[in-house]
């Protein structure tokens, strides 16, 4: 299993609180070097998880899709980037002065901003059910183009979209794709999905990956086991 493999792979771990946290860290052991800190997690814990998590070595991915006026929007990246966490993210809905107020926040921090594009639990109906009839693949293209051109370089989306997203922008985007599923597993709900394997050959940066890992008999198995696949792609 090469290192490269491991971390381009991040957990997600919703979990309730901070000591179940810590037990499946315990579990997880060294199969892991990036952690995804979510609404859930945060909320219940503050920012005392993420430090913790810091203090033990691991990267970490604060998830908290910040989607506010302009100054809310640029001092909740500012306050991310005090807690000193590597990657956190923005809803790129909130347009173009909220994406540039957010971005003017990183100043010598080093965290890298991710834009949210279209959520990979929507699919083309649910959409169309928050008005927008263009389909989902223009959606997120527009919606990168808007981050891009207000400074942004990096962006979630599914991994369906990652083709026409490399084919434009190159390497020039870090992007980061939840709705990554082991062939078989349960999507939950995710809508817009591919496997560990083919989300890499089609170009993501870094893999998100929760349930099959959290909820797994075995998640240091399960963990190795979306390594692998990651290095044989
Ligand atoms: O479009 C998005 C943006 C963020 N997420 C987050 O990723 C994980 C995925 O967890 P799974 O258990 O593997 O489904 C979760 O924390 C989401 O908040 C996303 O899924 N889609």
């Amino acid at each position: 299993m090469s290192a490269s493999a491991k971390e381009k792979f991040i957990v997600a771990l919703d979990a309730p609180d901070a000591s179940s946290t810590y037990q499946l860290l315990d579990r997880l052991g060294d199969s892991v070097s990036w952690i995804k800190v979510g609404l859930q997690l945060f909320t219940a814990e503050g920012p005392s998880i993420v430090r913790e998590l810091k203090a033990r070595g691991y990267r970490v991915f604060l998830d908290l899709k910040f989607h506010d006026i302009p100054n809310t929007a640029k001092e909740a990246v500012a306050s991310a980037a005090k807690l000193g966490v590597d990657m956190t993210t923005i809803h790129l809905g909130g347009g173009a002065k909220m994406i540039a107020a957010a971005q003017s926040a990183v100043g010598d921090s080093g965290m890298l901003i991710l834009g949210v594009t279209v959520l990979t639990s929507f699919d083309q109906a649910q959409l169309e059910g928050v008005g927008v009839h263009d389909p989902v693949e223009s959606q997120v293209s527009r919606l990168v183009r808007l981050g891009y051109d207000n400074g942004a370089r990096g962006i979630v989306c599914s991994p369906l979209e990652l083709p026409v997203l490399r084919a434009t922008y190159g390497d020039e985007l870090t992007i980061v794709t939840p709705g990554v599923r082991p062939a078989g597993g349960d999507k939950g709900d995710q809508q817009r999905v591919m496997t560990p394997a083919e989300a890499i050959r089609a170009g993501a940066s870094y893999l998100v990956i929760g349930r099959p890992i959290t909820g797994a008999a075995d998640p240091r198995a399960a963990a190795l086991a979306i390594t692998e696949e990651i290095a044989s792609a």
